[in-house]
């Protein structure tokens, strides 16, 4: 049996970064994801002159709702998609010139639904290579607010970055969304722009800001229910226990389900108050399942079904090609390099049940990757990897925990 202490949730530390940003007064987020993404997200706010005061369990952020302290700054994103759609919309919100780059990686993926509807709200942003990538500039002077139309069928991180746009808005905003992906990420941007003093309206797809502003509160950060879904599938294909504690009935991510798809497939399951429990019962039948909502999770799924009893097709999941790699070739990729059966189309990827043999995976610098194959590890001798690493993004001590974990549940 092993009880499991998780990190912070990346997504909840980056919403918090930036609605602590926007308050009026002082924030403190109580445990928040100290990773690549969000040191990223919080070093972001300081080159654009916000100040952030770090200790290892609390950060604490003076809020500036007139936007940016500087008039003038150059922000590298990193890897982080959210760093890299959240901060040139709250610069927006300002008044100078700040410039946004990204990594290579980072770079690749896209955000031009975002950068039209900013400037359709007014806003003058420059894209300085290819149109709806970093690198780019935005010459800010408030934004007035006002209806506009949003495609988030690729990315949910859109609608959020306007939704934390919405209350720094001279009138607001009503955003009218006409697809959405990721769409339990939404309900956790609402409930937090609730905890720090804004509702955000419903009238059928379009949702309602009111202007005014945020409150600064103290927000403590949940664990982050992505990461746990390695913890949670390890018990599943060991037979072992893996308690998360801090994540239970009320927790506020979607992905949080992945336990749901483990119970469908012969997992038990008992989602307590504060805590979840999955138990390994030596079953594990196949199923078709729709991860649209959570499909952070697919690559946990993919590498642990070889082990299923019968085929696991994984559907709707389209996004994930244009994630840190493209999900779907990469894990077809890499169980064939396991000698896994396994076929894809356009949104789905289909497994069949086989022995994973030894193989070196291949990372394309995506932390999911590592962290689900780690998990076909613990039955399968001899997995290594081209990038270790790159786990930095959302969980630079996984591998140490992965050895406890294996210690406790494998021996
Ligand atoms: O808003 C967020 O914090 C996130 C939304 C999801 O992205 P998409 O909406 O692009 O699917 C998710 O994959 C990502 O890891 C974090
Ligand atoms: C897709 C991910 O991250 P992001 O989009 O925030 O870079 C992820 O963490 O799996």
């Amino acid at each position: 049996m092993a009880l499991v202490d998780i990190p912070g949730s990346k997504s909840i530390t980056a919403r918090a970064l930036f609605l602590a940003a926007a308050a009026d007064g002082v924030t403190t987020l109580q445990r928040p994801l100290r990773s690549d993404d969000t040191e990223g997200f919080a070093e972001g706010l300081v080159r654009l002159g916000y100040r952030v005061g770090r200790t290892p369990d609390a950060w604490q952020v003076d809020g500036r709702p007139e936007g940016p302290a500087v008039t003038e700054a150059d922000v590298y994103c990193r890897d982080g998609a959210t760093t890299s759609r959240f901060l040139p919309t709250l610069a927006a919100a300002g008044h100078g010139t700040y410039r946004f780059d990204a990594s290579p990686q980072m770079r690749r993926r896209p955000l031009l639904p975002l950068t039209r509807a900013l400037r359709d709200l007014g806003v003058d942003l420059r894209h300085e290579q290819a149109e709806g990538h970093h690198p780019l500039t935005v010459t800010a002077h408030g934004v007035d607010g006002g209806e506009v139309t949003l495609d988030a069928g690729q990315s949910s991180q859109y609608l959020t970055a306007l939704l934390l746009l919405g209350p720094l808005t001279r009138t607001g905003l009503r955003i009218t969304v006409t697809d959405l992906v990721s769409a339990p990420y939404v309900e956790i941007t609402i409930a937090m722009m609730r905890a720090f003093g804004v509702e955000v309206g419903r009238e059928g797809n379009t949702y309602v800001v009111p202007p005014g502003g945020y409150r600064a509160t103290t927000y403590p950060i949940e664990p982050d229910a992505s990461t746990a879904s390695y913890f949670f599938a390890a018990a599943a294909v060991t037979g072992g226990e893996v308690t998360v504690p801090g994540l239970g009935r009320g927790a506020l991510q979607g992905d949080l389900g992945f336990v749901d798809v483990l119970r469908r497939m012969g997992a038990r399951v008992d989602i307590a108050a504060d805590r979840t429990t999955v138990t390994g019962t030596g079953e594990l039948h196949g199923l078709t399942v729709d991860m649209r909502d959570i499909s952070d999770t697919m690559p946990t799924l993919a590498a642990i079904a070889p082990f299923a009893s019968g085929p696991v097709r994984i559907e709707n999941v389209a996004n994930t090609r244009v994630k840190e790699c493209d999900r779907l070739d990469a894990c077809a990729e890499n169980l064939r390099r396991l000698g896994v059966e396994v076929t894809t189309g356009p949104d789905w990827i289909e497994i069949r049940p086989g022995t994973p043999e030894a193989a070196d995976i291949k990372t394309y610098g995506d932390h999911r990757i590592v962290m689900s194959f780690a998990v076909t590890g613990l039955r399968t001798l001899g997995i290594s990897f081209d990038d270790p690493g790159c786990v930095r993004k959302t969980f630079p001590g996984f591998h140490e925990a992965f050895v406890e974990l294996r210690k406790d549940i494998v021996g």
